[in-house]
């Protein structure tokens, strides 16, 4: 525990350590941990104002600390204190951390990049191929006690010679696009950076302009961070510009797709089938997802691995020693390299 004349460094912890407990020793030995006692925003809110967390200079925070504080919003970021310089985000995504509202404050945040790909890019190849194969209505007619159904699922596709478009092409799409060409898929991406000619040699892709990219795919993963410019990429007007029964794979965000366009094309058979892992409003899931057999969905588990998870906290917990020991962090998120 500290005490008021403590000299240690402090670190506030929201969430939970759940496997890199060894790890996290190493920075217990060094510093004061303050956990909040509060189990809602407004309460964390007023124990935050009243002083208990002063003096803490960095944060280290996993996704379940959302349940106590809710977004790290403007209004979040106000009640924090002073003293703190660092959020670690454990993820790879961070949109539940408002980056304007840490830069505002001088506040640096990282995130989890490489960590999560070999996992994230291993859902996407199962939603993949069971969005392609049918196997969610083979799946739900199996437990229900019918065998393939009364009425037989409709014949899948092969992987094999579909043109496999990615939109993102950061550590997880290039992790996704190596592991797709081993189905003998042709595979396309669009990203705002093109990667170096070499790099796209070496992984074997092509680069296409947005447009292209969905006029001709046969599958669209999504792998791009969600943000205030990302929100609907794709949504009604995009649906239109894809080939007729196109198949949809998401494991980046939610809202990346406009989610009541995406039933509006599912339903008009725009696009055949869907494979999900991330959802709007999550844990809401729309209805017209839920109640359709053509869409294979898994509630956010993209890095539910128990190595993944360890890699994640380990690679947070590595950004608050390098807070700590240097002024410094491991990966600060782009917007404020
Ligand atoms: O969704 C998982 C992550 O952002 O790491």
């Amino acid at each position: 525990m500290s005490s008021a004349n403590n000299t240690r460094p402090r670190v506030l912890l929201l969430g939970t350590i759940e496997h890199a407990h060894s790890a996290w020793s190493s920075i217990s030995s060094i510093a004061d941990i303050i956990t909040p006692s509060s189990t809602d925003r407004t309460t964390f809110i007023a124990e935050s104002l009243s002083g208990t967390f002063d003096g803490c200079m960095v944060a280290y925070r996993s996704f379940d600390s959302f349940d106590v504080t809710g977004k790290v919003d403007s209004e979040l970021v106000a009640a924090l204190p002073a003293s703190l310089r660092f959020i670690c985000h454990n993820g790879a995504g961070y949109d539940q951390v408002s980056i304007p509202a840490c830069t505002a404050r001088n506040i640096l945040v990282s995130n989890t990049p490489t960590a999560v790909d070999d996992a994230t890019a291993d859902t996407a190849i199962f939603l993949l191929l069971g969005a392609l194969r049918n196997f969610a209505v083979g799946m739900a007619s199996l437990r229900a006690g019918e065998w393939r159904g009364t009425t037989l699922p409709a014949l899948g596709h092969d992987p094999q010679g579909k043109v496999f478009g990615i939109l993102g092409m950061g550590g997880i799409g290039c992790n996704l696009a190596r592991k797709a060409a081993v189905f003998g898929m042709k595979i396309r991406y669009h990203n705002r950076t093109r990667l170096d000619p070499e790099l796209e040699k070496n992984i074997g892709v092509e680069y296409a302009d947005f447009d292209t990219l969905l006029a001709e795919s046969d599958v669209l993963s999504l792998n791009l961070p969600l943000n205030p410019n990302t929100r609907h990429t794709i949504s009604t007007p995009e649906f239109a510009k894809m080939k007729r029964g196109i198949t949809i794979v998401n494991t980046a965000r939610g809202a990346i797709i406009d989610e009541a366009a995406l039933v509006n094309a599912l339903d008009s058979g725009q696009v055949n089938s869907a494979g999900l892992d991330v959802y709007e409003e999550e844990p809401a899931v729309h209805p017209g997802l839920l109640s359709n057999p053509r869409v294979m969905l898994i509630p956010h588990m993209g890095t539910w691995t128990i190595e993944t998870e360890t890699k994640m906290e380990e690679w947070t917990i590595s950004n608050v020693r390098m807070a700590i020991k240097s002024g410094a962090l491991r990966s600060v998120v782009p917007e404020q390299r």
